[in-house]
This record gives structure tokens, C-alpha cells and sequence, in this order.
């Protein structure tokens, strides 16, 4: 069993529940279980219970990873969060609302939460935290996000992700964050702390719209000047919208909004990156409510209304919704080209400058 050199005074959680038996749910539950924890995974889909059943595989994992026996699948919800000490929530996340619903009545009293899921909600334009917040009071709230494809993390490959919890102060041996860390650290899973969950969580959901305007571009042949361009500037994008809501900079700097972006903006194992190829491609990307999630397709209307409530300019973020919405994809991309010649905006200062909604930086 792998150790963690991280906070070694944190006591891990022993037993771990994890809602949402999609690629990402799955790979987490391998990772406690390598971590040397308890283990249960509640899986929506019926045909996915009875695969692990058959063949210790879940056909939305797209690596050939055999699920340990320890591992619980089960479509019975209340059985798998019921005896859980953390409970991790990892479903799409404009489903996460329902799913955090369901579970209240069944979670123990304080058991701590840790949202997964990436996106921004899409009536609301509330962050997943806040869903959570709203509909499991009394239960602490974790977020861990980074650059993490699942079929990696699957195969044990190294990986380091961040975890954040609010409220600030030092990250004692007590701290949720310390021991969520510990719950999940091995020597190929490598957990760091913040206190900053708006930062982490506006990084997860704006770079999957960003992976598309990149994979779009990619698609038109737009090369890679240009792709770089578009991760530099989604990032001042993101972080913009981030200060706006109270994010600190240098998070989105880290493996929530850097990290995660460097990663999905340049690879074909991105579901976002690869439909937005497709639809650069002329051709029309596959999605349906049953198959994998493609959250920047969700939460490009989503980051898109919030954007605009705030009066936050994210001109990468209105290209993609508006191509999702029939706009023209060559029009859109050279729209980026033009509007007047201005400092580059990307430090700290200058984000917190730029978050001015007088501002129109591109
Ligand atoms: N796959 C990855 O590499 C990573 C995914 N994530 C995030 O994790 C979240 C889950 O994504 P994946 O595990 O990749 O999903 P997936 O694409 O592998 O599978 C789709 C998931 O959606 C669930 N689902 C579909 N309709 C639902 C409904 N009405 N209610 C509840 N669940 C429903 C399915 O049961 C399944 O678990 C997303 O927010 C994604 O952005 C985060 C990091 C890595
Ligand atoms: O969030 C992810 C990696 O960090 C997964 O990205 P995709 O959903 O684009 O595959």
C-alpha cells in the first residue's frame, strides 16, 4: 500500500462513498482504495452495476482497469453514502443539485462533502460549492479539481490535484482539507491544499469551454500560435471572472486554472478538446444524455450568463456559446483578432484591474 509523505498527523476518512460511477467517479474510488481506504461507488445506470457485476469493468472507464473486489458498485444509493465518512459527489454538474438532494436524507450527520464535478450551474450561474451548500446544510464542503484525466488517474499514472476548503487559516493536521489529503495521497496521487474553492472551482469550469475553443481551433487548422494564444488569454479569462467573485489570482495560476487548462487545451483525450476539433472539422460531434459528459458544451451558456450578469468580458467563452448556439465558426475566431490594441492583462494587478466591467480587455 502506498504512503503519504503529506500531513502525516491527518487522520484519513476509512470509509469512502463516492456518487457518480462515470470515468471520474471511478478513477477517484480506485485512488482511496489504493490509498488504502474503504471503498463504494453508486452507479445511476443499472447496465453499469451489472458490468462490474459481470466483469469487474465499467464500460464508461475507457482504459481496461479491473475493479478490485473491494470495491462496492451498487445502485443503492442509500447503502453506499449511508455508512460513508466523506462522501464525494461526481456527477455532471447540472445534475449535481438533484443528486446532492437525494442524498440529504441519507447522509450521516456532518459527514463532510467533496464536490468533484466541474461547471458552473445553469439557471443559477451558482458555483457547484454553493449548490451543495444549499442542499446538504450542515455538512462541510470540500472541492478537488486539477488536471486529472480519469483513464489516467485509472491507470495509476502520477497525478497531483488541488483541494480546497473555505474559511482559511493554517492547514493544521485537523484541517478538512489536510485530511482529505491524506484520505487520497500515494505516491502517484499527490493532493495540495488551498482555502481557495472559488478560485478552483471557476478553473475546473471555464477551461472546458476554453478546451473547446482550442480543439475548434485545432479543427480549423488554425495552428498552434493560435493555441496558445487562446490558453493565455482563457486564462486571463478565468481568472478575470474568478477575481470578480472573490478568487485569489495565483490560484488560477495553479493546478485548478493552469494546470487544468495546459492539460485539456492540448489533448485529444479531452472529450472537450476533441468536440470542439470535431465541430472546427465540420463535423458534428456526438453527444448524447447517456454518454460522456462534455461539460464546456453545458457551461458555455452557463459561464456565458454569469459572465455577462457580472459584466465580466470573456470573449473566448461568447465565441464557443455562440458557435454552440449556429454562429459561424470563422467569423467568431477572427472577431478575436480585432477590437483595440491594449496592455496585455494576465498578473495579478492587472486581473483585478481588468475585473473592472468598464473594461472591455481582450
Ligand atoms: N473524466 C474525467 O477525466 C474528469 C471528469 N471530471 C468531472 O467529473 C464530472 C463527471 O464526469 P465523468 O465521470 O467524466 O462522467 P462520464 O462522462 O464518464 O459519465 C457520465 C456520467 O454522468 C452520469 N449521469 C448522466 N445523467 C445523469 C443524471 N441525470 N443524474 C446523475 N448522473 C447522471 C452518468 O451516470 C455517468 O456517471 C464532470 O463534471 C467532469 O467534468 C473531472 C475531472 C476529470
Ligand atoms: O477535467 C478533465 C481533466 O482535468 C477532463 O476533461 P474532459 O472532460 O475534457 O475530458
Amino acid at each position: 500500500m502506498a504512503t503519504s509523505a503529506l500531513s502525516p498527523a491527518s487522520v484519513p476518512f476509512g470509509r469512502v462513498a463516492v456518487v457518480g460511477a462515470g470515468a471520474w467517479g471511478t478513477a477517484l474510488a480506485l485512488t482511496a482504495l489504493r490509498a488504502g481506504r474503504a471503498a463504494s461507488l453508486w452507479a445511476r445506470e443499472d447496465h453499469v452495476v451489472a458490468a462490474v457485476a459481470a466483469s469487474r469493468r465499467n464500460p464508461f472507464l475507457t482504459v481496461p482497469v479491473d475493479l478490485p473486489a473491494a470495491l462496492t458498485v451498487s445502485g443503492d444509493l442509500g447503502a453506499v453514502v449511508g455508512g460513508a465518512d466523506l462522501v464525494l459527489l461526481v456527477t455532471p454538474s447540472q445534475h449535481l443539485r438533484a443528486m446532492a438532494r437525494r442524498c440529504a436524507p441519507l447522509l450521516g450527520s456532518g459527514v463532510p462533502v467533496v464536490v468533484c464535478a466541474k461547471g458552473v450551474e445553469g439557471d443559477s450561474g451558482a458555483l457547484m460549492s454553493d449548490v451543495v451548500a444549499a442542499e446538504l446544510p450542515g455538512h462541510p464542503l470540500a472541492v478537488l479539481s486539477g488536471p486529472t484525466f480519469a483513464a489516467e488517474v485509472a491507470l495509476d499514472l502520477p497525478t497531483a490535484v488541488t483541494v480546497a476548503t473555505a474559511g482559511g487559516g493554517a492547514f493544521g493536521p485537523e484541517h478538512l482539507a489536510a485530511r482529505i489529503a491524506v484520505t487520497f495521497a500515494s505516491s502517484t496521487f499527490r493532493p495540495y491544499l488551498s482555502d481557495d474553492v472559488v478560485g478552483v472551482e471557476i478553473g475546473g469550469a471555464v477551461k472546458n469551454v476554453i478546451a473547446i475553443a482550442c480543439g475548434i481551433a485545432a479543427g480549423r487548422g488554425l495552428g498552434s500560435n493560435a493555441r496558445a494564444a487562446l490558453i493565455t488569454r482563457g486564462l486571463a479569462e478565468l481568472t478575470r471572472l474568478g477575481v470578480a467573485l472573490g478568487a485569489r489570482p495565483e490560484t488560477l495560476g495553479g493546478l485548478a486554472g493552469v494546470g487544468d487548462l495546459v492539460l485539456t487545451c492540448s489533448s485529444e483525450q479531452s472529450r472537450n478538446f476533441s468536440f470542439g476539433k470535431a465541430l472546427g472539422e465540420g463535423r458534428a460531434p456526438q453527444r448524447s444524455d447517456d454518454g460522456p459528459v462534455v461539460e464546456g458544451a453545458v457551461n458555455a451558456a452557463s459561464v456565458g450568463a454569469l459572465s455577462r450578469r457580472l459584466g465580466i468580458p470573456m470573449p473566448i467563452c461568447a465565441g464557443v456559446e455562440a458557435i454552440l448556439g449556429g454562429a459561424a465558426i470563422d467569423e467568431i475566431m477572427a472577431g478575436l483578432m480585432v477590437g483595440d490594441l491594449r496592455p496585455e492583462a494576465l498578473t495579478a494587478e492587472n486581473a483585478v484591474r481588468i475585473a473592472n466591467p468598464a473594461s472591455t480587455d481582450r
